[in-house]
């Protein structure tokens, strides 16, 4: 897959089959579109290509006057991840559109005339059923359909019903991460939820313990930080290599009161120096709550059932 992050670079293809949206999460209902654009592709012969917004447009206009609540926004996917899933689905072009206030100010006509057909030559389009673009999300399906034949491409929907099917929606999503629900979680994502962070510092405590803790500080701020909890989670180093781990998202009360949230894991088969390396976590199983031991024998004690509940559940 081709990553263009400037409408000025992107390749004028031929015969380009085109969808477009946010895509947060590249989950089952995502997958679905995408499932039908590369089917689309295959038919024609052409380009699958996806055409995307970073940074995320709620982060550049702020939450819709309808849900202020969104105002804290949490992403399921870095762009990094996006990429990765969206290669994995099939695209062959993704055009990462930089989403500014300017940007959003374009109507659907120069939405549709400067990217559509000047930059990517779009002859087939594939969009969700709810998909909207151009200013104050004016175009969508009816409007693409009135207009195909003057703008020389053909329009199909990805019905509701065909979304909807699998039941899954970003929001869904977030909502079974805070609360620690991981199987549902990758149930709809159709993949186990990743965090990436650079090991950094801590109060190098556990190493005393026999349980030295990578803490990881995410590398994207707006990622969503699943419950507070510990996990069964597998992790890969820099160097490529997937480990079995138990994590610990938490404030740890055994070891004082006020402490500020970290996120810690515990490589099982593991012995080396992590720090200033990115360290990926792929959530497998939630295992139990964070709970306040009576010192720090109790809490050795508990690691060590901590790890076999790890390996049981990796094992699956
Ligand atoms: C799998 C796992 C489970 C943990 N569970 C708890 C817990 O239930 N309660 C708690 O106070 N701390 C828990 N911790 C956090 C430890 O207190 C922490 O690893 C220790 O403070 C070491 O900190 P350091 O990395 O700053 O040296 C857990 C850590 C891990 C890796
Ligand atoms: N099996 C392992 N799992 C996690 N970290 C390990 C492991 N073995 C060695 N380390 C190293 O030990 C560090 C954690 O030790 P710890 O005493 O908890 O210190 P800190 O408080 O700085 O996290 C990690 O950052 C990593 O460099």
């Amino acid at each position: 897959m081709q990553v263009i992050r400037d409408l000025a670079d992107f390749p004028f293809l031929t015969n380009a089959v085109v969808t477009s949206g946010t895509f947060d999460g590249v989950h089952r209902g995502h997958q679905r579109i995408l499932a039908r654009l590369r089917q689309v592709a295959d038919a024609v012969g052409g380009p699958a290509v996806v055409i995307t917004y970073w940074p995320h447009p709620r982060l550049v206009l702020g939450p819709p006057p309808t849900h202020p609540e969104l105002l804290e926004l949490q992403l399921l996917n870095t762009l990094d991840e996006r990429i990765v899933r969206l290669a994995e689905f099939g695209v062959d072009y993704l055009l990462v559109m930089p989403f500014t206030r300017e940007f959003a100010q374009w109507t659907s006509e120069q939405y549709i005339q400067e990217i559509l057909l000047k930059a990517v030559g779009a002859k087939h389009l594939v969009i969700g059923y709810d998909h909207r673009f151009g200013k104050n999300r004016e175009g969508g399906f009816e409007y693409l359909s009135q207009h195909a034949g003057r703008y020389g491409f053909t329009v199909e929907e990805i019905p509701r019903q065909d979304v909807d099917a699998v039941g899954v929606s970003s929001t869904r999503i977030r909502q079974a991460l805070r609360t620690g629900d991981v199987a549902t979680a990758t149930r709809y994502l159709g993949y186990e939820y990743p965090l990436t962070g650079t090991v950094v510092h801590g109060q190098k405590l556990g190493r005393t313990i026999g349980y030295p803790t990578a803490n990881l500080q995410p590398t994207e701020a707006l990622k969503l930080v699943p419950a507070q909890g510990i996990y069964a989670v597998w992790a890969t180093t820099a160097a490529g290599t997937r480990h079995q781990a138990m994590l610990s998202i938490g404030v740890r009360p055994t070891i004082g009161a006020g402490l500020a949230q970290t996120v810690e894991v515990n490589l099982l088969d593991f012995s080396g120096d992590l720090y200033d390396q990115q360290l990926t976590l792929e959530f497998v199983a939630w295992l139990r709550g964070e709970e306040k031991y009576d010192g720090l024998d109790a809490l050795t004690a508990q690691l060590a059932l901590d790890a076999q509940a790890t390996r049981a559940a990796l094992a699956q």
